[in-house]
């Protein structure tokens, strides 16, 4: 049962009482969202969602040996001589380290085991992290022998593992905009009542050239990725993760990640963490997480109040913030300007969006201690309009992370978290972008795909690619989510030809992003024809693949979207 089950239910219940248009016309008289949301939070309550989600849903897995064990069996099933699976196995003994009760020798020998994993793939520093997090963790005498074997053969090959890699940093092609530090200093904002704010650039930009580099104001790790990234700082440190204490879902790289997380949003989240992860999307968690980051900035919810309601807070850009002092406080500004698109939305989406914000915050209020925070009845409408609000800003301005940076043997061809960019967020939809976010960590970097002469907009691709879906379901897909028509110069173009086509190969090694690959299908003649080329230029840095080492992964970054941009099917048009 997931979120939506709970209102596809409620409405066609209220269709099969012919209540649903009474109900919906009351729900339309309301005029503010908390209001809308609590009318519907009391149906959800009537009508015994709200209890049956409490008995059918486990709020918070409890710490548990026995599991703990069994996902160690699991893991030790993956990493036996037979399977070699050491990625697999990781991830089952970081999912036996959070079950393992605290004190208890499963947390120790998850430890142990996770040490030899990178005993085998010669991660000789972290192999000994590990030890000495089994050894903290009360390791059992018995074993001892297996233990002091490894750190004694780790600790003679330790010389021999290279040094880390340190990240590249992609610099930006142009000087910083006087304003805007982070975006280069052509590009300028723009806004009409069709298209919104949208964003152009004064000067020709050229394929390869960065435009930006932005930090997000807050990020949330998708579930699939909590055995494996650490929860606060989404850094692909499932080497030495480290279980939160109450919860069986959500890890750490350090103990400072932990007590930041703990003191900030995983206060709330902890309590109901498994049904969060079991009940809302990755839409619906960045909408909370983003709330919940913006309670943070103050003292008080009060204050949060008052800056929320001032004239000067409302519908701000990146070009409107204070960068002499930018505290996150000032950040917020522009993620709290982002279109809700709300005068745009259906009495019935609203009233979807009204049962999700309902369910979230009935659970959030009632089992965490938020409700305490927020005071009285005020507090908590003020904390329910601001979550409506971003559960209007999230599906159409959050971002989706996704994996460059993989090293061997990682889950390919996923996000990893979302993110809330304020200056990404300003880019228009093209169903055949100009440019390409690439993310190294949580950071992002714009760059342009396609030629852009001096006044031209630059855009993004939010899914909707005309190589991949469509005509019909694109305009779907924008129409609901986005609420806008699109009319780029892609929309007609014919998506069948460039479907399912064997251009995969030439270009994940650079990135798993997703665009890059429909970027291929896009110019897919002309990456079959220079395939040979490309192939040699990864042969000859073979080194550099599978891309952990993004100084190498740039030169050949550029040559991908050289090579796959030069002869798009568009070029006559542009
Ligand atoms: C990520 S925001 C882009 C910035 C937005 N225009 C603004 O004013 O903040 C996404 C929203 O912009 C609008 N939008 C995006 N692409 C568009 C396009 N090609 N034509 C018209 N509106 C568009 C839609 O309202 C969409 O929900």
């Amino acid at each position: 049962m997931d979120v939506y089950d709970v209102s596809d239910d409620l409405i066609k219940k209220l269709n099969d009482w012919k209540l649903i248009g009474i109900i919906s016309g009351k729900f339309n008289e309301l005029k503010e969202n908390h209001s809308k949301v609590n009318f519907v939070e009391h149906a959800l309550i009537d009508f015994k969602y709200m209890e049956k989600i409490f008995l059918n849903v486990t709020l918070r897995e409890s710490k548990c040996n026995k599991r703990s064990v069994e996902f160690r069996m699991l893991g030790n099933e993956q990493f036996s001589l037979k399977n070699r699976k050491y990625f697999q196995a990781l991830e089952l003994y970081n999912k036996s380290i959070c079950y393992a009760e605290p004190n208890s020798e499963n947390l120790s020998i998850g430890y142990a085991n996770r040490s030899a994993v990178f005993f085998e793939w010669k991660r000789y520093r972290e192999c000994l992290a590990n030890i000495e997090l089994a050894r903290k963790a009360n390791y059992p005498e018995r074993l001892r022998h297996k233990l002091d074997k490894r750190e004694r053969d780790c600790q003679q090959l330790v010389q021999q593992q290279p040094p880390d890699i340190v990240p590249y940093n992609f610099k930006m092609s142009f000087d910083a905009h006087p304003q805007v530090p982070f975006i280069a200093n052509c590009l300028e904002m723009r806004e009409t009542p069709d298209e919104g704010r949208f964003i152009v650039t004064t000067q020709d930009l050229v394929v390869g050239d960065i435009v930006a580099t932005e930090e997000p104001f807050c990020s949330s790790l998708l579930a699939p990725m909590r055995y494996i990234r650490c929860s606060n700082c989404k850094e692909e440190r499932y080497l030495t993760l480290i279980p939160c204490d109450n919860c069986c879902s959500v890890m750490f790289c350090s103990e400072e990640c932990k007590k930041r997380a703990n003191s900030t949003f995983h206060k709330y989240e902890c309590p109901i963490i498994d049904l969060l992860h079991r009940m809302f999307n990755k839409i619906h968690c960045i909408a909370l997480r983003t709330t919940l980051s913006a309670l943070d900035l103050y003292g008080s919810i009060e204050e949060l109040m008052a800056f929320c309601e001032q004239p000067q807070n409302q519908h701000k850009s990146v070009f409107d913030l204070d960068y002499t002092q930018l505290t996150p406080q000032e950040h917020y500004r522009a993620i709290h300007g982002l279109v809700t698109n709300q005068h745009l939305r259906s009495v019935s989406d609203l009233f979807q969006r009204s049962v999700v914000c309902a369910v979230l915050k009935h659970f959030i209020m009632e089992y965490t201690p938020l409700k305490e925070y927020l005071g009285g009845e005020e507090g908590r409408n003020f904390f329910t309009d601001l979550l409506f609000r971003h559960l209007q800003t999230s599906p159409s301005n959050m971002h989706g992370i996704d994996l460059v940076e993989q090293a061997n043997e990682t889950k390919d061809d996923q996000s990893h978290s979302s993110g809330a960019y304020a200056f990404l967020s300003l880019l228009n939809h093209s169903c055949a972008p100009n440019t390409l976010r690439i993310y190294e960590g949580v950071k992002a970097y714009l760059f342009v795909l396609r030629p852009i002469k001096a006044g031209g907009v630059l855009y993004d691709n939010y899914g909707a690619h005309f190589a991949v879906f469509g005509k019909k379901q694109r305009q779907e897909t924008l129409s609901m989510q986005y609420r806008f028509n699109c009319k780029c110069e892609a929309c007609e173009l014919d998506y069948a030809k460039y479907r399912n086509l064997p251009f995969k190969a030439s270009v994940p090694l650079v990135s798993n992003d997703t665009d890059l690959k429909l970027l291929g299908a896009y110019n897919y003649e002309f990456a079959l024809n220079n395939y040979q080329k490309y192939c040699d230029f990864l042969t000859q840095n073979a080194d550099a693949f599978p891309c952990a080492q993004i100084s190498s992964a740039e030169e050949c970054l550029k040559m991908a979207l050289h090579i796959m941009v030069d002869a798009v099917p568009l070029k006559a048009k542009m």
